[in-house]
């Protein structure tokens, strides 16, 4: 399977991925960032009563005409604490916002527009019309309508939505479980010691970051040796697990330890690709066993991190019940760049937005695909595409947020 673009790679491995179908009751704490798996309807209505809209006196707005009359004050309405009174003519209450409305009155006078006498009676100031500073019963939803849509994601503001409809709690799609491995018989986990020839296997910690804010669980399987019979232990654990997706880290490329290829392989696994004509990240894998995903990133920590980004985010996004979010945006180059060859190129890049809000961007000085250093300072990936001849600064280009 040769070299495929990057647009044909995404299609390969998003055109036919779907949520997942497992649901989960969740408290409503938990719920933002979630996804919907069912409508939820509201269990009441909201005021479940007409409210005060602000402080003042409730009264009868026939009353608050000029030329004004005083009004006997006969009680307070307080939030949580109705006057159980009702308002007959010359009469008022005091009021408070979030007040129910006594009976018989239809208006509310706002306190700046009232003087109380030395007697204790009110006197409007201004007049005031029928339903004036009351929010009728219901005006923000009733009872028994639809507040929120099956496959909504859940804002903070949806989640407030929910908890007023009455719900403590809230049914939502499972997060879809990615298994992750590290391969390599040179990789020890941070904090061990290191031994010569041995490096601390780092890229798992940044994919399961990335995995994790697309709504994804992260299965951590560790560090496996490039052997095959391990990498496809770890598979089968996966699989036995019913985990959605199973990620590897190494092993893509053509080199004698590069198994991942011939794990896939010999699974059966039906192969989307195997590798993508961009830099960093061209030995990039995607297959499928049954329903769970493959994903075989490269080793190199940058090409492992523009993988996971540009393409296991989106699909983890896909499985979560996200909606899709458009790759790249517009910004502006900060400096003249180069022209670029066969493969795609995903530059790690600073931004810096102006005044006005535009982003300008321009490419770091060191792009080796080993420099974690450099991919940690980047902010943005600058995308060439293929033979892009060259730009100078100030010409339109398209980035790749990484934050
Ligand atoms: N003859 C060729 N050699 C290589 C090619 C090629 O096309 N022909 N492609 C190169 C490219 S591009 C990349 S990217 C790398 C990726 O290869 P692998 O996926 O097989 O990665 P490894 O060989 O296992 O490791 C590469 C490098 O990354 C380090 N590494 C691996 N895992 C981790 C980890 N979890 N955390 C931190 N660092 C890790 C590993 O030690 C190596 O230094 O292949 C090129 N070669
Ligand atoms: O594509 Mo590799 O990812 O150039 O280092």
């Amino acid at each position: 399977m040769s070299l495929i673009s990057v647009e044909d790679a995404h299609e390969r491995l998003l055109g036919a991925a779907e949520p997942v179908r497992r649901s989960v009751l969740v408290p409503l704490r938990e719920a933002a960032g979630r996804v919907l798996a069912e409508d939820v309807l509201a269990k009441r209505t909201q005021p479940g009563f007409d409210a005060s809209a602000m402080d003042g006196y409730a009264l009868r707005a026939e009353d608050a005409q000029a030329p004004f009359q005083p009004l006997r004050v006969i009680g307070e309405s307080a939030a949580g604490r109705a006057f159980e009174g009702k308002i007959a003519p010359g009469e008022a209450a005091r009021i408070f916002t979030g007040a129910p409305v006594p009976e018989g009155a239809d208006a509310i006078l706002i306190q700046e527009d009232a003087e109380r006498t030395g007697d204790g009676a009110l006197i409007a100031k201004e007049q005031v019309s029928a339903g004036q500073h009351i929010r009728p019963a219901g005006v923000d939803f009733s009872a028994g309508t639809v507040l929120l849509a099956k496959g909504t994601l859940l804002s903070p503001g949806a989640v407030a939505l929910a908890a007023s409809g009455g719900h403590a709690q809230i049914l939502v799609l499972d997060r879809p479980k990615v298994a992750v491995l590290a391969t390599g018989d040179e990789l020890v986990p941070p904090g061990a010691d290191v031994g010569p020839s041995q490096i601390v296997a780092s890229n798992g910690y940044g994919v399961a970051a990335l995995v994790e804010a697309a709504g994804g669980m992260v299965i951590d399987c560790g560090i496996a040796s490039d052997d095959e019979e391990e990498i496809t232990g770890h598979l089968d654990r996966a699989l036995a697990e019913g985990c959605d997706c199973f990620v590897t880290i190494g092993g893509a490329s053509v080199g004698d330890h590069d198994l991942i290829g011939k794990v896939f392989d010999a699974k059966q696994a039906e192969m989307a690709f195997l590798k993508v004509a961009m830099r960093p990240g061209k030995p990039l894998m995607a297959a499928q066993i049954g329903k769970m995903r493959l994903v075989g990133l490269p080793g190199n920590p940058a090409s492992s991190m523009v993988a996971a980004t540009l393409f296991l985010a989106p699909l983890v996004r896909r499985l979560a019940g996200r909606p899709d979010r458009p790759l790249t945006r517009a910004a502006i180059l900060g400096s003249d760049v180069p022209e670029n060859g066969t493969r795609t190129d995903f530059m790690r890049s600073r931004t810096e937005i102006a005044a006005d809000g535009t982003v300008f961007v321009t490419p770091l000085a060191r792009q080796d695909s080993s420099l974690l250093s450099i991919y940690a300072a980047a902010d943005a990936l600058l995308m060439r595409p293929p033979y892009a001849p060259p730009a100078r600064a100030g010409e339109s280009c398209r980035i790749v947020d990484l934050s």
